[in-house]
């Protein structure tokens, strides 16, 4: 049974967050009593993530965020700020050390704007059918997240039949998911002509298209995405930014974008939240974040961007 809490509207934004964390924390290794109080930006000698008592990694401390339906929503710093441990941990990936993630999707039956469920709380079953059917995550490294051994129609297809499975709605036809496959993949233009082959054989670029057509066959109202250009040619970069736009545009999920890249908070989010070891250190509409920087480690990080 999935705990329900009724959570107030905001009023401000008319809907109520679809996605609402709360005091998200993540240690990689055992906790001490000072584990904690002793890691993070303000942490003696610059800032740590290290608990200088037992080694462990704090990833995450205290993170707390609101996505709403159709915004973008940047999380940005340096490596081993906690960007992907975030998304990780919101996947399912891995379990939280503490705090909550409640879920707001009224398409859940039994689910409305008024009450949400704490994703932390969901037992095995439920989680797989959140990540079959509720959202959706393309990662940095597409070999994590597509299938390497079939091919680039069969890694979408799969989706399409487990949500499918999730919704109870037995099986589709064949020819029915192929034309799928196909239409998601000239949405994110992949060469239809290329839907029975390996993802192996493809360019980075086109890994990641199929990734977000595999991603969006199920219509997520939340897409997670892990640094989804980095690696890639600029002129590869500019045409996947371009397409997330598009795809926003027209099918409006929110997104929790993750990347070290200025320019594509720049350009994709309206709002920004800056990490460092583990924890927010700013958060605003991304304009006054780049522009205005208050924190001085944004400061630098804008500034190392010029
Ligand atoms: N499985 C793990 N075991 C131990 N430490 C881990 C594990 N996964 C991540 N970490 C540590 O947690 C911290 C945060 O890692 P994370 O990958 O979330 O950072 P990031 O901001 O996404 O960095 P990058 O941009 O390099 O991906 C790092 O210090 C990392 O080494």
């Amino acid at each position: 049974m999935i705990r329900s809490i009724p959570v107030p509207t905001d009023v401000e934004q008319g809907l109520p967050p679809v996605l609402e964390v709360d005091g998200l924390t993540k240690v990689y290794g055992p906790i001490g009593p000072r584990t904690l109080e002793h890691t993070g930006p303000d942490a003696p000698g610059g800032g740590t993530n290290i608990c200088p008592d037992t080694g462990s990694v704090v990833a995450l401390n205290n993170v707390s965020l609101k996505l709403y339906p159709g915004q973008i929503l940047a999380v940005i710093g340096e490596s081993g700020s906690g960007k992907s441990t975030l998304l990780k941990t919101l996947y399912l990936d891995e379990p939280p050390t503490d705090g909550s993630a409640l879920f707001r999707d009224p398409g859940l039956p039994g689910n409305t704007w008024d009450q949400a469920h704490d994703l932390f709380l969901y037992n095995p079953a439920q989680a797989r059918r959140l990540r079959d059917r509720h959202i959706g995550i393309v990662r940095q490294n597409p070999k994590l997240e597509l299938n390497f051994n079939i091919s680039a129609g069969g890694n979408i297809a799969e989706r399409v039949l487990a949500a499918n499975a999730a919704e109870l709605q037995g099986h589709p036809h064949y020819g029915d998911i192929r034309q799928r496959a196909l239409e998601l993949l000239s949405e994110t233009q992949v060469p239809t002509a290329r839907i029975d082959e390996r993802p192996g054989n493809f360019s980075g670029g086109m890994q990641q298209r199929v990734q977000i057509a595999k991603a969006l066959a199920i219509q997520p109202p939340v897409l997670l995405l892990d640094e989804i250009t980095t690696g890639l040619d600029l002129s590869v970069q500019a045409r996947i930014i371009d397409l997330i736009l598009d795809l926003h545009d027209r099918l409006q999920p929110a997104i929790l974008l993750v990347t070290h890249d200025i320019s594509v908070v720049r350009t994709l989010a309206s709002q920004t939240i800056v990490m460092r070891y583990g924890q927010i250190v700013e958060q605003g509409l991304t304009d006054q974040v780049l522009e205005d920087p208050q924190h001085p480690y944004t400061q630098e990080l804008v500034n190392a961007a010029l």
